[in-house]
């Protein structure tokens, strides 16, 4: 049997519901063989991030080696990246191993606001990581500095989601809707010259931190098994649509999803 692997490179959160500690939760839960690379230590929680240290880039470069080396894996997803130099080895390392199927969710900011990306480093993101790009997951305010749009309806994500493909040079753009206000949450994936969206209620909940680092995971998981983008958009919408629906409340601020939902939900249906 061949075990499909995945690898996360983000940044950290001890409360558990973000970053390195939600991807592999959903790697496990999605049955792939979880690993990861660290690029920051955030000292945060479901209140919000208080501080954070950058890994130096020869530890993140030689984190990247020893699992490339031992331990290839099937996909790849980037997270928090912090810094131009992280994006630089990540590139490097990337077009090393010849990855195809990479995953880059451009997290900038924090949903309590707190910025996890440089300023100077949102341009190496585009310039560096989405040409090497299978699948990008911006939200709207991430698509909207990348694609230096303004994004408030259906057409407006479409025609980002259709920059950031055919003149940013990625294979494949899930522009998600979370932030909307609309009564669905819809996300607009478009590849290979067409659209599709991916819809599902709008659950009436604070509790939703880290469902961006769960989405682009889900995805990454689904890829690493060999499935196509469209199959992977489809499951990960469905994972987390599940987490969201049945968030745990835990802690004091904007609880974390429920990484048992989905499993769950498909053992009741069995
Ligand atoms: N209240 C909600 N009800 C249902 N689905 C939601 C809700 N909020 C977000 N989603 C879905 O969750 C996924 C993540 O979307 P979102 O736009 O919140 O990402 P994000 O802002 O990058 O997340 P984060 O920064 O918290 O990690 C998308 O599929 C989106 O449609
Ligand atoms: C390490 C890390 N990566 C990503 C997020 C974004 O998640 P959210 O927007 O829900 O705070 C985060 N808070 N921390």
């Amino acid at each position: 049997m061949t075990i499909p692997i995945a690898l996360t490179i983000a940044g950290t959160d001890p409360s558990g519901g973000a970053g390195i500690q939600a991807d592999l939760k959903t790697f496990h839960e999605l049955r792939v063989f979880g690993t990861s690379a660290i690029t920051a230590v955030v000292s945060q929680n479901t209140c919000g991030v208080r501080s954070f240290v950058d890994i130096d880039p020869a530890l993140i470069e030689d984190q990247l080696q020893a699992v490339f080396e031992d331990v290839p894996p099937n996909a790849v997803k980037t997270g928090m990246l912090s810094i131009v130099p992280a994006i630089e080895i990540t590139a490097k390392i990337l077009k090393q191993h010849g990855v195809s199927r990479y995953v880059m969710d451009p997290v900038m900011v924090a949903k309590s606001g707190h910025s996890l990306l440089s300023k100077e480093a949102v341009q190496s993101l585009i310039t560096m990581l989405l040409p090497l790009t299978y699948v990008t997951t911006p939200n709207i305010p991430e698509a909207e500095i990348m694609s230096n749009m303004r994004i408030s309806s259906l057409d407006d994500m479409k025609k980002a989601a259709r920059y950031l493909v055919d003149d940013c040079g990625a294979f494949a753009c899930l522009l998600k809707g979370g932030h909307m206000s609309d009564e669905n949450a819809v996300d607009v994936l478009y590849s290979e010259g067409g659209f599709e969206t991916f819809s599902s209620p709008r659950i009436a909940t604070k509790h939703t931190h880290g469902t961006g680092c769960t989405l682009s995971a889900a995805i990454t998981a689904e890829l690493a098994k060999g499935k196509s983008v469209q199959s992977s958009v489809e499951t990960a919408k469905a994972y987390i649509s599940a987490a969201i629906e049945d968030s745990l409340q835990i802690g004091h601020g904007n609880g974390p999803t429920n990484h048992w939902a989905f499993n769950d939900r498909l053992s009741n249906r069995a």
